[in-house]
């Protein structure tokens, strides 16, 4: 299932143009912060659907009985440019508990690349809900092997994937291999080129918030 947080016009279909413009992407802040505004969204938007409890709670003049998330998700983000989308959610779901992975694309000389994947710090994942925040969802390959690194810490009961943009080609493999994760995406763009960029996507995620990095 695939979520387009930006198919009927609001805010977020707003702050993914920002995105987009290469004039406003050259404020790194506010790159940054538009994501963590559509992360803060899609927590949200997440919160309808999870299990929730009755609860009394005692206010100054009596008893108020109130809707209350049962347990916190896991956030886990794909260093580094899920951090700003990470934040968003954490913004929202205040007492989550998190996860970090660090994947990224390893580059050859012809072009090609492989997903590096060699950090993790996670709690025990088992029956919780996990969201995985990673802005782009290009080929897939990242997500997918997150996921699959992350199912040895246990089976979540659910697991969401938030990012800003996604490829249909990335929905598509991430669902063939994970076909219950729930995808939400502040839009979903149609071409990838060679070198697996989104088009017309925004650019590199990571290097509009944090700056250019030397290839490894
Ligand atoms: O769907 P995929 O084809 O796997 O590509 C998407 C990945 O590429 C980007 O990370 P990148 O490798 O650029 O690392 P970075 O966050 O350090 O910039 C992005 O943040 C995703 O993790
Ligand atoms: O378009 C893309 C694809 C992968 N990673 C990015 O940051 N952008
Ligand atoms: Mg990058």
């Amino acid at each position: 299932m695939v979520i387009n947080l930006s198919e009927q016009h609001s805010l977020v279909s707003n702050w993914v143009a920002e995105l987009r413009d290469t004039e406003i992407q050259t404020d790194r802040m506010r790159f940054r912060r538009n994501l963590e505004r559509i992360g803060e969204i899609a927590a949200y938007e997440i919160s309808k659907l999870l299990p929730w409890e009755e609860k009394e709670i005692t206010t100054p003049l009596g008893s108020a009985p109130s809707k209350v998330l049962k347990e916190q998700p896991v956030l886990a983000t794909i260093l580094r440019a899920g951090l700003p989308l990470h934040q968003g959610l954490l913004n929202y779901f205040d007492r989550a508990d998190n996860a970090f992975i660090s994947a990224y694309r390893k580059h050859h000389r012809d072009g090609s690349f492989e997903i590096s994947l060699d950090y993790i710090s996670c709690p025990s994942l088992e029956n919780r809900v996990v969201i995985i925040a990673d802005p782009m969802l290009a080929t897939g390959s990242s997500l997918v092997k997150t996921v699959q690194y992350l199912r040895d810490e246990g089976q979540p009961a659910e697991m969401h994937i938030v990012c800003a943009i996604a490829c249909t080609v990335g929905v598509e493999f991430v669902h063939r291999i994970e076909p219950k994760v729930k995808i939400w995406c502040g839009a979903i763009d149609d071409e990838l080129t060679a070198k697996g960029y989104i088009v017309p996507g925004l650019g590199d995620a990571g290097d509009l918030a944090y700056g250019t990095k030397v290839q490894m």
